[in-house]
């Protein structure tokens, strides 16, 4: 196994530190954060024919429980590799993904996946669809039905339980499979660009919907996007990779807390981040500048 490298450290829009009673400048006591996904120097090389196509070079970061992290990053530069690999669902060259402190070395039903494509089994229903993990776990279907059926109000998708998927619309079929992915409470949740094939008013219903969820039920969250602001949008953390092979460039803490109400897109500190990850993103580490004002390594 590789040594880890060094990961970026996480920056935030730091509130000041905090003064003492008599105005005294307190040291804030540093926070146990367990690392509950670690990727460490994790590097995928595909292999077609004579070809080799190293995807991604070296990632190392961490991820606490219940935290929410979205992925930023050129097209192309491995972001669904490196998503693929935390899901057991790719090998890994080299380095190392452990999840809970067990190495990754294929699924796990701990973790919950959803893919751009809504991929609804066509002939079976909705109701179907999102107890079929359930199925393919060898578990009663019965004690997962209430589960199944508040997802599906949570979502708004009570009445069209016994709908087959292309009854749906194309934001409802997400939302189903959102269902899907959540109807054995995993521990983890995986998502590779899960809203991008949808139109603009459906994608920003279905942001709306993810942070209601994630209000009621937190989990651990892999989020892989084009969407500067929907990650800003959603996340705890942003990881910024640079083109392929990828590495994490920038891991930036988002401060807004939550509840969060899409609103806070309209505001100047929402657009300083998004405008910051943009120059990142286009123009690499130098042509972004510092992070955010204020920025601070805890
Ligand atoms: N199974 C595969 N075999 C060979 N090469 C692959 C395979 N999967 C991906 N690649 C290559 O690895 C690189 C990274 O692909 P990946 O899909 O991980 O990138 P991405 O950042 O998710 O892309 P996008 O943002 O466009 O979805 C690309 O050059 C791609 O062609």
């Amino acid at each position: 196994m590789n040594a880890p490298a060094s990961a970026p450290k996480a920056t935030a829009l730091a509130s000041p530190v905090p003064a003492g009673p008599q105005g005294s400048v307190q040291a804030r006591p540093p926070t146990p954060r367990p690392d509950f996904i670690k990727v460490e120097s994790a590097r995928k090389v595909y292999a077609t024919g004579r070809d080799t196509v190293e995807a991604v070079s070296d990632v190392s970061f961490s991820v606490t429980r219940g935290e929410f992290v979205a992925i930023l990053g050129p097209s192309g530069c491995g972001k669904s590799t490196l998503l693929m690999m935390c899901a057991g669902l790719e090998s890994i060259t080299s380095g190392r993904i452990g999840i809970d402190s067990m190495p990754m070395t294929g699924p796990r039903e701990s973790i919950g996946v959803m893919f751009q494509d809504s991929t609804l089994l066509p002939w079976k229903s909705v109701l179907e669809n999102i107890l079929f993990p359930v199925r393919i776990m060898r578990r009663p279907v019965r004690d997962y039905m209430d589960r199944a059926r508040s997802l599906l109000a949570m979502t708004g998708l009570t009445g069209f339980e016994h709908k087959k998927p292309h009854q749906l619309s194309g934001g409802m079929r997400q939302r189903a499979a959102i269902c899907r992915a959540l109807v054995t409470d995993p521990d983890i949740l995986l998502m590779d660009e899960p809203f991008s094939a949808l139109d603009a008013m459906t994608r920003d219903e279905m942001n709306e919907a993810l942070l209601g969820i994630w209000d009621r039920q937190p989990k651990t969250a892999l989020f892989v996007t084009h969407s500067i602001r929907e990650a800003v949008l959603l996340a705890d953390r942003v990881l910024v990779m640079t083109r392929r092979p990828a590495t994490v460039v920038e891991d930036l803490r988002i401060p807004f807390p939550r509840p969060r109400d899409p609103s806070i897109g309209e505001s100047e500190e929402f657009n300083r981040l998004v405008r910051h990850l943009r120059g990142l993103i286009e123009r690499g580490p130098r042509g972004a500048g510092a992070p955010p004002a204020m920025a601070a390594t805890p």
